[in-house]
Formats: structure tokens, C-alpha cells, sequence
């Protein structure tokens, strides 16, 4: 039997209607607009399409968005300035820092200057820890939008072997933390895993987040298996005309999507829900911010 397709984008979507429902009632009960504000540093041409779908999606789900756009060689003293500004702004709740940043900034310490409970990235190290010590967090969109399909197909997540592949601070390891945090068993597999076919083989759950195009084929694959693609690569495809390039993920496709169980697409599986997940925790951080209940559904 053929895969079935998870569409993130259509899940994204009802996400956002729940987000906008959120929104909604915090204005007409409480008089309470949620606000984010994303800073982009640079003109990298994918950043700057990202952060404008984040504008465009936070103002259609009716909350306001604020966006900075620095220049290249702006300081690390200016860019500190920017956030210290918005850390002090009552009418900020969320503050994202666009990645990349330019190699003459400090990554971390950039992301450590967010008021923790303002990260609506869950990057920041408080954020970090909060996660993996199973307490309550802000939790990085990528891999809080991969759970949420997870549950959504499986319904318990408990006792499935998971394996995630790719070990960084943005999608491997949080998607670990919140694995284990639903009682799978949990592989964090990278580069110099021993007999990565035979570890991915095992598994009930695949996220593959190494950012290597089509790197895992269907024979690596469990027969029935759910597969999470979270890689976005994009090629050139001479084959659709000169020039012309494809999108594609960390698993082939084809191959994968023969043997698995469920498996998400590329493009429009797990990319949609980054940004839904970003309206969904600056919801929970205005919220937590006001001592008022959060959404039911939109955090881990
Ligand atoms: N501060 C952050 N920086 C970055 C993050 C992040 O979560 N926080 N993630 C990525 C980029 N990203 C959001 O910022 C992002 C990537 C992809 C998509 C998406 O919807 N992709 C589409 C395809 C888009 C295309 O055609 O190129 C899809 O997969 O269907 C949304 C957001 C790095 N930086």
C-alpha cells in the first residue's frame, strides 16, 4: 500500500485558524493584541522570503508584526540594541532572530540577549534546558511542527523507536528531547553514526534533518515506518528547463515513500509548519506573558 502523504501545509493551515481563534479572543476578552517581531541581519535571498512570509502570516492570524531589517555589517552592539529594545517593549511578546546570521556575529550570544520568555525560537540556553529537563519551555518551531503531524497520525507516540537524524541545536536535538518527552525510544543518529542503514532500519519513526539532498533511500527504510523529512534542498533541474531548479528533501522520495507507512513531502510538508509553530508560541508566550490560559494543542 502506498504512503500515506502528511500535507503540512494543510495542517499548517489549521493550525493558523487556531492560532486566529486564539487571537481573536484575547482582543475582544482582554483587550490584548500578541505582537512579534522577527530581525533579519544581511540580504540572504532565502532568509529575506522567510521573513516576509512571517510578517504576512502573523498579520493574517491578526496579530501585529514588527520587522527589522539591518544591514550586513551592522555590529554586534547595534544588533544587541534592536533586542534589548524589544526585550523592553510591552507590546512585544516574540522575538525571532532571522538564521544565518553574518559570520562576523556571535550566534549564541545573540540568541542568549532574547528575554527568554520573548525566544519564541526556543533557541535561547534557558529555553535549551527548560526542554530538556522536561519542563514547560518555548519549543523550536521546526521540530514542535514535525511532533504535532507525529501525533496527529499516530495518536501515542509511546514506546515507538525514533530515530532522528542530524544532531544541531535547531531540529536534531530538540526533536530528541521531544520524542522522549512522549516516551519513545530515542536514536540521535549523524555523519559518523556505525551502520546508519542498519540503526535507520530499526526505527518506527524517521526524522532526517542532516540537510544531505535524498541522502536516506527506501531500503533504509521499515516497511509501514512514518518518515519526517526535514531537509529543504534546493537542486538544479535541467530536466524542467534551462536554469530551472527543485526542492528537495534529506530522503528520496519516491523510494522512501514506496516502503513507509506515512511520509511528509518536500516541499510542503514540514517547511509550512515552521511558521505556523512560530504564531502558535508567541499565542503561548503572550498568554504566559498576561498569566492568562494558553492554547490547547499548539505546545509540546
Ligand atoms: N530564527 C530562525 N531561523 C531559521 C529557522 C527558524 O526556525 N528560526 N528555520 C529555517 C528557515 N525557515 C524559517 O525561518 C523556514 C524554512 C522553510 C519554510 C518553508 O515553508 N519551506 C517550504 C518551501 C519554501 C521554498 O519554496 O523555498 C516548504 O518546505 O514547503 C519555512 C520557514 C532557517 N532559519
Amino acid at each position: 500500500m502506498p504512503a500515506k502523504i502528511i500535507d503540512g501545509k494543510a495542517f499548517a493551515a489549521t493550525v493558523r485558524a487556531q492560532v486566529a481563534e486564539h487571537v481573536t479572543k484575547l482582543k475582544d476578552a482582554h483587550g490584548i493584541t500578541p505582537g512579534l517581531a522577527v530581525v533579519l541581519v544581511g540580504e540572504d535571498p532565502a532568509s529575506q522570503v522567510y521573513v516576509r512570509s512571517k510578517g504576512k502570516q502573523t498579520v493574517e492570524v491578526g496579530m501585529k508584526s514588527v520587522e527589522h531589517k539591518l544591514d550586513a555589517e551592522t555590529s554586534e552592539a547595534d544588533l544587541l540594541k534592536v533586542i534589548d529594545d524589544l526585550n523592553n517593549d510591552p507590546e512585544i511578546h516574540g522575538i525571532l532572530v532571522q538564521l544565518p546570521l553574518p559570520k562576523h556575529l556571535d550566534e549564541d550570544l545573540v540568541i542568549n540577549s532574547i528575554a527568554p520568555e520573548k525566544d519564541v525560537d526556543g533557541f535561547h540556553i534557558s529555553n535549551v534546558g527548560l526542554l530538556g529537563t522536561g519542563q514547560k519551555s518555548m519549543v523550536p518551531c521546526t521540530p514542535l511542527g514535525c511532533l504535532m503531524m507525529l501525533r496527529d497520525h499516530h495518536g501515542s507516540l509511546s514506546g515507538l523507536d525514533a530515530v532522528v537524524i542530524g544532531r544541531s541545536n535547531i531540529v536534531g536535538k530538540p526533536m530528541a528531547q521531544l520524542l522522549l518527552g512522549d516516551s519513545c525510544t530515542v536514536t540521535i543518529a549523524h555523519s559518523r553514526t556505525k551502520d546508519l542503514a542498519d540503526v535507520v532500519r530499526r526505527a518506527d519513526i524517521v526524522v532526517a534533518a542532516v540537510g544531505r539532498p535524498e541522502m536516506v533511500p527506501g531500503d533504509w527504510i521499515k516497511p509501514g515506518a512514518t518518515v519526517i523529512d526535514v531537509g529543504i534542498n534546493r537542486l538544479d533541474a535541467p530536466e524542467k528547463g534551462d536554469g530551472k531548479t527543485k526542492l528537495v528533501g534529506d530522503v528520496h522520495y519516491e523510494s522512501c515513500a514506496a516502503v513507509a507507512g506515512a511520509i511528509t513531502p518536500v516541499p510542503g510538508g514540514v517547511g509550512p509548519m515552521t511558521i505556523a509553530c512560530l504564531l502558535a508560541n508567541t499565542v503561548t508566550a503572550c498568554c504566559r506573558a498576561n498569566g492568562l490560559p494558553e492554547p490547547e494543542g499548539l505546545t509540546a
